[in-house]
Formats: C-alpha cells, sequence, structure tokens
C-alpha cells in the first residue's frame, strides 16, 4: 500500500548537521502516491527541491502562505504585516529578519522568517501589534498570519489533487507541523522532534531526521 505523503523539509528530511539526506531521493522519487513538500522555507525552496530530486511541483511553502500543485498557485498569506514588523525590528536595532544577505526572506512572498537569535518577547510583542502569529520551526521564528498554516495549505493542495487530507501522512520536526499533523489521517514525528510536534504526531519514530522519514515510509509501504 502506499499513501500520498506531506513532509516537512528542515529536521526532517535534513541530516543533523544540514543538508538533504540523499537516501531519501529515491524512495520520495518513486514513491507511487502524491509527495507534497511542506515547509516554512521560502517558495523557491521547495519548488527546487522538486526539481533536483525529480517529482512533480507540489509544494506547500511558507507555513502555507503559498501553496503550487501542478502548474496551480495560490498565495493564500500576506506579506504587508510581515515588511511592517520587518522595518519595527531595524528599528530596534536587529536584523530585519536575517543579516544582509539574507537569503531567507529575499525569495520569501509572505510571512518573515526571523532569526533566533532575536529576544523573543520583543517578536511577540511585535506580532500581536500587526495581529501575525509566531511558529518556531526549530531553525527560525516565523511571523506569519494566523489564518494559514501548512495545514491549511494541506487543505488547498488537496482540493487541486482530489484528495483528502485524511488520506495523507505526515512526517514532520517541529511546531510548524503540529496543525498538519492534526489536519492528515496519520502522522509520524522523527525522534529528533520539538515536543509540540512529538505531542500532536500519531507516532514518534525510533530514528531521527531521515531515519525516521525512511521507518514511517517502510510503516505506510507495508500496511
Ligand atoms: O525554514 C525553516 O525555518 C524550517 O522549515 P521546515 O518547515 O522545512 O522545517
Ligand atoms: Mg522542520
Amino acid at each position: 500500500m502506499s499513501r500520498p505523503i506531506a513532509i516537512d523539509i528542515d529536521g526532517t528530511m535534513t541530516r543533523s548537521a544540514g543538508g538533504i539526506d540523499e537516501r531519501l531521493f529515491g524512495p520520495l522519487r518513486e514513491w507511487e502516491e502524491p509527495v507534497v513538500l511542506a515547509t516554512g522555507k521560502s517558495f523557491a525552496y521547495p519548488v527546487a527541491l522538486c526539481t533536483f530530486l525529480g517529482i512533480p511541483e507540489r509544494v506547500i511553502a511558507e507555513n502555507g502562505g503559498v501553496i503550487l500543485v501542478d502548474g496551480d498557485l495560490t498565495v493564500a498569506g500576506d506579506s504587508t504585516a510581515a515588511r511592517e514588523v520587518a522595518g519595527r525590528l531595524r528599528e530596534a536595532g536587529y536584523p530585519p529578519g536575517w543579516p544582509e544577505p539574507d537569503m531567507h526572506n529575499r525569495w520569501r512572498e509572505t510571512e518573515l522568517s526571523v532569526t533566533r537569535s532575536v529576544p523573543l518577547e520583543l517578536l511577540d510583542d511585535l506580532a500581536t501589534e500587526y495581529g501575525q502569529t509566531i511558529v518556531d520551526s526549530g531553525y527560525a521564528y516565523h511571523v506569519k498570519s494566523s489564518s494559514v498554516s501548512k495545514a491549511t495549505g494541506l487543505r488547498r493542495a488537496c482540493e487541486l489533487l482530489d484528495r483528502d487530507p485524511e488520506e495523507f501522512v505526515a512526517i514532520g520536526d517541529s511546531a510548524n507541523d503540529a496543525e498538519l499533523f492534526d489536519a492528515v489521517g496519520r502522522s509520524y514525528a522523527v525522534a529528533n522532534a520539538d515536543e509540540t510536534a512529538a505531542s500532536r504526531a500519531d507516532v514518534r519514530t525510533e530514528g531521527s531526521f531521515a531515519d525516521g522519514v525512511l521507518e514511517a515510509l517502510a510503516e505506510v509501504s507495508e500496511k
């Protein structure tokens, strides 16, 4: 058996030292059901990853802000508040996201990715002031509209794929995967997952990072 998959990138497909674990290339390329990359990274990154994996462009980027499925593009998030927050961070003497040149936000269409070295209390105050929510991917704080998440992104991807979220299996590692875990039929948190993701997943894998992904894929294939 095979099921459609929504898979996170950072902390899930990567090795502990960073970089995609190449052992995932074959299984994801050969997976019989749709594979949707669901990430907090800016839009260009997962699209490029689909290209290099050799799989169709099916992407939930920017924590649900941008969805691309087989040539159909949806921009669900808003960039206005994110830009305002960036300006206020600069005024307060912090990087308006990441230090220049900021490759995390350069191609970002909706939310703002902020280095975790910025005090969370300050960011929280700014997010509240502009009606935004902060989600922690473990790699960055993301200031985003509260109406979008990887789960809302999956619902849009499902409309385009003519599938139901319940059919999907999700694999992830962080708080920005928690709503996605709630939305799908079966969810796996890799062993290195943070507490929020681990407590919201149906299954915690024995293995960390790609070892956990391979374990989840094997279990899904066997069922
Ligand atoms: O860009 C990040 O902060 C992490 O993205 P992820 O959702 O792929 O883990
Ligand atoms: Mg992650």
